[in-house]
């Protein structure tokens, strides 16, 4: 158990810490401005945020361990503080001088005996009736705020008679005059100026203790609060409390002003002025300390930077308890007091008393280094328990009154006052990794990753788009214009082909027609040779001109060409505009894929956290479920009884909240992810998950979905493949719970699970991963339909290889097997399924079953009895049995064993069995 208040830390030891009755009287020098084991605990030492830097065995504060247990030894400190006058002592006590005398100087205050004696006594800080609520806070209460701001739990406690001014110093508003503010409000101001409104966060409960009964003062009809002990932190807690986030001071205000009024209306009810009842106000802060906030705010788009700075945020919690006492009258005065009235008031004088009574011992036997504390014996010890002399840095303040009158309860008030300041702290750092908010703020980031992946994609795709769209608005251009200008190439060509053909036509009619025309006039004159040369002329001139024309056509044909020419370039070149688009698309789907490998791995990382947190809810779940059972450990029957805890139904209300979570993460992650991760490469995350697996196996609704989601397989192929113990136990932790349906069990056999789980035994170490394998065996060999084959596959000379290690839970595990084979194999021969001699004997189990059959462990001669009983049925094994000395063992179960069914059943056995009678008959043995 951790070292807590007043159940068990315990003070070193001091010289000057001897006797009840020592006191810090200035004539026994005891130095109350250090500790003596660390002088560097003064207040002072304090750095701004509470926190000590280099005290011997500290945390090392600053970087904060959230597992280290170490603590931070300090003193409990002591303030007195004298009420001024009130108008009645100044006229009663008006001849008299004051019962004390206070040397603030000098931390001293002097009781007097009587005129000419006094004793003098020594506190941290001794507060006259001038001092100002500033800085009776500032001294009282400053540090332990500061304390709690850093992660410690810290008390502030009034402590005195009635009417000294215990709720004025704690608990006064100060909202007519601000200087009058008590210890509550200021601590709540500066708690708030420590705070950061984004990241942490403030609550509070104010309960009053009356007469035992624990009442909210938020909520008065809620008045049966109960306690609640953690039983590994020694952390107190009330869940049946109002538990309120507050914001701002003023809304602290109001509440406060809530609360004192439901305490003024029960003080009322109960005709009195003075507060007969404690009040205790618990404020819980919160803090974050670091974490992944400047990781996770970086919106530069490198998610992979995310990943590697992953680091849950620390969170330091600390928990402020102030208590304002009922006054500390001494039960005889009160007794006296109250003499002749109802008795009510008397059992409530007594009540008060023996909760202060029972505050005192516990401070007695603190200041003592008693070894027991009498924590129990009031509710008022029991809730101050984690916060008083313990793990927290305590401050009292003792308020005492002037009067001579009461001399007797201020002296009372000043030993208490004296004792306290022996009381010894070890201060805690309450740190702890916030994965819950790690997780959301993944969550969060993740969303964020994926939103602007999506909008990126959808940009991108969007310019994927323009681009080919302005590509191939471009090609069809250019390609129409091609089109074009070779058309109306084409056509003109054409048209002036037509022309010179037409025109050349033209000529060659005329031509023919003028040769006609000559012809005659040659025939008419005779002259032949003039009118041919004149022709031929012509012809000549014809030709050149023609020559011209196709010289012409030429060019023409040239311009075309290279209209064409200069329109394949143009061509070319969108070519080539659209190939450097692709390659931009190219570029694009690349950015795409890697932002869709980072989300990938992103949400792997949220799903790692979130099977941690499943894990870790498992654990709580189990625990809680444990602490329901009384912390009794009940061994069952059947599996891993920790996994079989996990399926006993009757969970309490608690229990099923808890369960819907666990489902509601479980929904969350996905088996799939979880199932992922059992192939991570980080070797942890690869137990982790197992682990996440084997507790969901444990619960048979989640059994069909892991088989269907290949969970069974992926077990299996952990067992062949990894090399870790750890992975081996919790694997067949998990095929063993899988193992308990028969439909799993066929699915198990069909996949060679027997040659895997032989394997895992083969090589175990662990005692446990051994009852976890044999538990898994066990469970297939009550399946009738797999007799053989598992025999086959070598299950039973497993199952018997795994006896060397004698550890009672892998032998109650074979045990069971070897019952639920021989039952098997006794239903199939009754049946007469089966022929031969049993297989468990073919296997040589006889010598082990003969030799256990009368073990110590109860459970394993349980199983062992019911094995032979069953082997014994068959008479095809009588003859095996009796030369290997099952008979004898038959006769003594028959007789001794002190369960009847198991006697009965062996009786009849024997009896109907010819061979065994003929035997018993032989050896002359009565049965
Ligand atoms: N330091 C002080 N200066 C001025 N007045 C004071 C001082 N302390 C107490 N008083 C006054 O004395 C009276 C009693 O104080 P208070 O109610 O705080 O006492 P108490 O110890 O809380 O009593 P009870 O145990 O009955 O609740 C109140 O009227 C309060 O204003």
């Amino acid at each position: 158990m951790a070292a807590t208040g007043f159940g068990n830390y315990r003070n070193g030891t001091q010289s000057s810490r001897t006797s009840l009755g020592s006191s810090n009287k200035v004539d026994k020098p005891l130095s109350v401005y250090s500790n003596p084991k660390n002088p560097s605990l003064k207040s002072k030492s304090l750095n701004s945020s509470g926190l000590r830097k280099s005290a011997p065995g500290s945390l090392g504060a600053a970087t904060g361990a959230a597992k280290d247990d170490a603590g931070v030894p300090g003193r409990v400190r002591v303030a007195v503080r004298l009420r001024p006058r009130n108008a009645e002592e100044m006229v009663a006590d008006a001849d008299f001088a004051d019962c004390v005398e206070l040397q603030p100087e000098l931390k001293r205050l002097k009781l007097r005996k009587n005129n000419w004696d006094s004793d003098t006594y020594e506190f941290d800080e001794v507060l006259t009736e001038f001092a100002s609520q500033k800085r009776v806070y500032e001294v009282v209460a400053k540090p332990v705020v500061e304390s709690v701001l850093g992660g410690y739990n810290g008390t502030v406690m009034a402590y005195g008679q009635t009417g000294t001014g215990k709720t004025y110093t704690l608990g006064r508003l100060g909202e007519e005059d601000t200087a009058a503010r008590g210890i509550m409000v200021r601590a709540m101001e500066d708690i708030f100026a420590g705070v950061s409104q984004g990241t942490d966060s403030v609550s509070v409960s104010y309960l009053q203790l009356y007469m035992e009964t624990i009442q909210d003062l938020f909520d008065p009809t809620n008045d049966n609060i109960s306690i609640v002990e953690d039983p590994k932190t020694g952390d107190v807690s009330l869940p049946g409390a109002s538990l309120v986030d507050i914001r701002d001071q003023q809304s602290f205000v109001e509440l406060l002003r809530l609360g004192e009024a439901h305490r003024f209306a029960a003080n009322t009810k109960l005709n009195t002025e003075s507060s007969r009842s404690h009040a205790i106000l618990m404020v819980y802060v919160k803090r974050s300390v670091n974490g992944i906030d400047s990781a996770l705010s970086t919106d530069n788009g490198d998610s992979s930077q995310v990943v590697k700075s992953l680091k849950p945020p620390v969170v330091r919690k600390g928990k402020l308890v102030v208590v304002d006492l009922a006054g500390s009258e001494r039960i005889d005065k009160s007794v006296h007091y109250l003499a002749g009235s109802e008795g009510h008031m008397l059992e409530e004088a007594k009540s008060i008393n023996l909760s202060l009574s029972a505050l005192g011992k516990c401070i007695n036997a603190l200041a003592e280094n008693s070894p027991h504390v009498p924590v129990r014996d009031s509710k008022l010890t029991r809730l101050l328990r984690d916060s008083f002399g313990g793990t927290a840095r305590t401050s009292l303040v003792i308020t005492i009154g002037p009067s001579p009158r009461h001399r007797g309860e201020t002296a009372s008030t000043i030993m208490f006052g004296q004792r306290a300041m022996k009381v010894e702290n070890m201060l805690k750092l309450k740190e702890e990794f916030d994965y819950k908010s790690l997780a959301r703020r993944l969550d969060i980031q993740l969303d964020k990753v994926i939103a602007e992946h999506e909008r990126q994609q959808k940009s991108f795709e969007k310019e994927i788009e323009r681009i080919t769209r302005e590509a191939q608005n471009q090609i069809s251009e250019v390609e129409r214009k091609y089109a074009d200008a070779l058309e109306k190439e084409r056509v003109k060509y054409h048209e002036e082909c037509m022309e010179s053909i037409k025109k050349l036509e033209e000529k060659w009619m005329k031509n023919q027609q003028k040769h006609a025309i000559d012809g005659n006039k040659v025939g008419l004159k005779g002259d032949g040779s003039d009118v041919t040369s004149k022709g031929e002329v012509a012809a000549v001139k014809e030709v050149a001109e023609l020559k011209k024309l196709l010289q012409k056509e030429a060019l023409l044909m040239k311009a075309a060409q290279e209209e064409v020419d200069n329109l394949k370039s143009q061509l070319a070149q969108s070519k080539k505009l659209e190939a450097t688009a692709n390659s931009e698309i190219l570029k694009l789907r690349k950015m795409l894929e890697d932002e869709a490998c980072q989300k990938q791995k992103l949400e792997g990382e949220i799903a790692m956290l979130q099977s941690r947190l499943l894990q870790i809810s498992f654990d709580t779940d189990e625990t809680r479920k444990r602490l329901d059972k009384g912390g009794s450990e009940k061994i069952l029957s059947g599996l891993d009884s920790q996994m079989s805890q996990l399926r006993q139904p009757q969970l309490n209300a608690a229990g099923n909240g808890e369960k819907a979570s666990i489902a509601k993460l479980f929904e969350q992650v996905g088996l799939h992810k979880i199932l992922s991760l059992l192939e991570a490469e980080d070797a942890d995350v690869r137990i982790h998950a197992v682990k996440v697996v084997a507790n969901l196996a444990a619960e048979e609704t989640n059994q069909e979905k892991i088989v269907e989601a290949g969970g069974l397989t992926s077990l299996l192929t952990l067992l062949k493949s990894s090399g870790d113990e750890t992975i081996h136990r919790v694997a067949a932790g998990a095929i063993a719970n899988l193992a308990m349906n028969e439909k799993n069990q066929e699915l198990i056999m069909a996949q060679g699970g027997i040659r895997f789980l032989s394997m895992t035994a083969a090589n175990a170490e662990d005692p446990q991963t051994l009852r976890m394998v044999a538990g898994a065996i066990a469970n297939l060999c009550g399946n009738d339909k797999l007799q053989t084959k598992l025999r086959g596959e070598g299950g039973i000379k497993a199952l018997l290889g795994m006896v060397k290690s004698r550890h009672p839970d892998v032998l109650a595990q074979v045990a069971r097997g070897i019952a639920n084979f021989a039952k098997c194999e006794s239903r199939a021969s009754t049946q007469g399924s089966k022929n031969g001699r049993s297989l468990l004997i073919e296997d040589g189990a006889l010598p082990w079953i003969v030799q256990n059959a009368n073990n110590e462990t109860s459970q394993i001669r349980r199983h062992i009895e019911l094995a032979l009983c069953h082997l014994a049925q068959h008479e095809l094994n009588a003859r095996d049995m009796i030369s290997g000395g099952a008979l004898w063992e038959l006769v003594r179960i028959s007789r001794d064993c002190s369960r009847e069914d198991i006697r009965t059943l062996a009786n009849r056995t024997l009896a109907s069995s010819s061979i065994f009678q003929a035997e018993l008959r032989r050896l002359r043995i009565e049965h």
